[in-house]
């Protein structure tokens, strides 16, 4: 929290209601409201990196909009920084960096670097921090040869490493990332993750990050967010989420040879196929001891750890969430 007690990010009871017309006969359109954002209350204190997720409409885009000051919420108090986004916008920009996956915020036609110098003005950054800030993201993510490129010449990944760089120059105190990793490779995928942990590490730079990849979360996160019809159902660590959901990871084996199914505690082979063996065990626990025990006893090659997607996470939860308490269920 900050100093005087209170998160650098607050919400409370925020709401966002939209109102759509929807087609109820050949003339007819009939008006309804779309929930996005139904009471939604969190702090999140300065330094921190959160994860922020939920299956496909749970209201995720909405709650980042209204954070960055696009959406004006319907109900509800919203502050970032002390500032009210959608009242002071101009003001709250200098302060955040936004990223969003799916789209870019550089000039497409342009050379990277022109974009940069036209963050520069736009944000009237002293030259100094320019320049400081500017050599740090190219160095660190590794864009040094990339500069002269067009924006429509580079590869995604590169991409999104030049769009990380450009929310960055002005310092925000705050970084909202949607889907950082969608459609990169592994490389690309780690480069960014190592780039964003020391970002926090180093600079403090608070961090929320929306994803449909939970090793994103896994490795970047201690605290996670989940939003499912505009609510938030959990928020706490990675771990007691998938306790919750008693969700489980995939442990893939290639064994020298064709063999029976893998016989170890704690783990159950959910399919074969070949030399090749799917070994289910639950997500919350350590695939340390696991590995090393097919490795003492079995003919292991190579193996990798499958995570959960998070739409199977959440799901699972939900519907752990929807067995009755006893009380209720003697009541029926
Ligand atoms: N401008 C809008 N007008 C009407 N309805 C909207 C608008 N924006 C979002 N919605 C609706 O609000 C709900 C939440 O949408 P939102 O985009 O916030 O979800 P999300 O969690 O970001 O989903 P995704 O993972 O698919 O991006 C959805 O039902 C969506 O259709």
């Amino acid at each position: 929290m900050d100093s005087d007690g209170s998160g650098l990010i607050e919400l409370d009871g925020v709401e966002k209601v939209f109102d759509v017309r929807r087609r109820a006969g050949l003339l007819r359109r009939e008006k309804h409201q779309v929930r996005a954002v139904d009471g939604i209350t969190f702090r999140v204190a300065r330094g921190e990196m959160v994860g922020y997720i939920g299956p496909n409409g749970a209201g995720k885009s909405t709650t980042i909009k209204m954070l960055t000051g696009i959406l004006t919420p319907s109900a509800g108090r919203l502050r970032v920084a002390g500032i009210d986004p959608s009242r002071e916008r101009t003001k709250l920009a200098r302060r955040i960096g936004v990223v969003f996956g799916q789209r870019t915020t550089l000039w497409w036609d342009l050379p990277l670097i022109d974009s940069y110098r036209l963050v520069h003005r736009m944000y009237r950054i002293p030259d100094k921090r320019y320049r400081e800030n500017l050599e740090r993201c190219v160095e660190l993510l590794e864009l040094g040869e990339l500069l002269e490129v067009p924006v429509r010449q580079l590869s995604l990944g590169q991409r999104m490493r030049g769009d990380i760089a450009a929310a960055l120059l002005h310092d925000p105190e705050v970084l909202y990332l949607d889907e950082p990793t969608i459609g990169l490779d592994v490389i690309s995928k780690a480069r960014v993750r190592e780039f964003l942990r020391e970002l926090n590490t180093e600079r403090r730079t608070t961090v929320v990050l929306t994803t449909h990849d939970l090793t994103d979360i896994e490795q970047l996160c201690e605290r996670v967010m989940v939003i499912d019809h505009g609510r938030l159902i959990y928020d706490g660590a990675l771990a007691g989420l998938h306790e919750v959901g008693a969700s489980e990871r995939t442990l893939v084996v290639d064994l020298e040879r064709e063999l029976p199914a893998v016989e170890l505690p704690g783990a159950r082979v959910v399919k074969v196929e070949g030399p090749r063996q799917w070994l289910a065990f639950p997500a919350a626990e350590s695939a340390a001891p696991l590995v090393a025990r097919i490795a003492a006893e079995y003919p292991l090659v190579d193996l990798s750890v499958r995570e959960p997607d998070i739409e199977s996470v959440i799901a699972k939860m939900l519907s752990r969430r929807k067995v009755p308490e006893p009380a209720e269920r003697s009541a029926l």
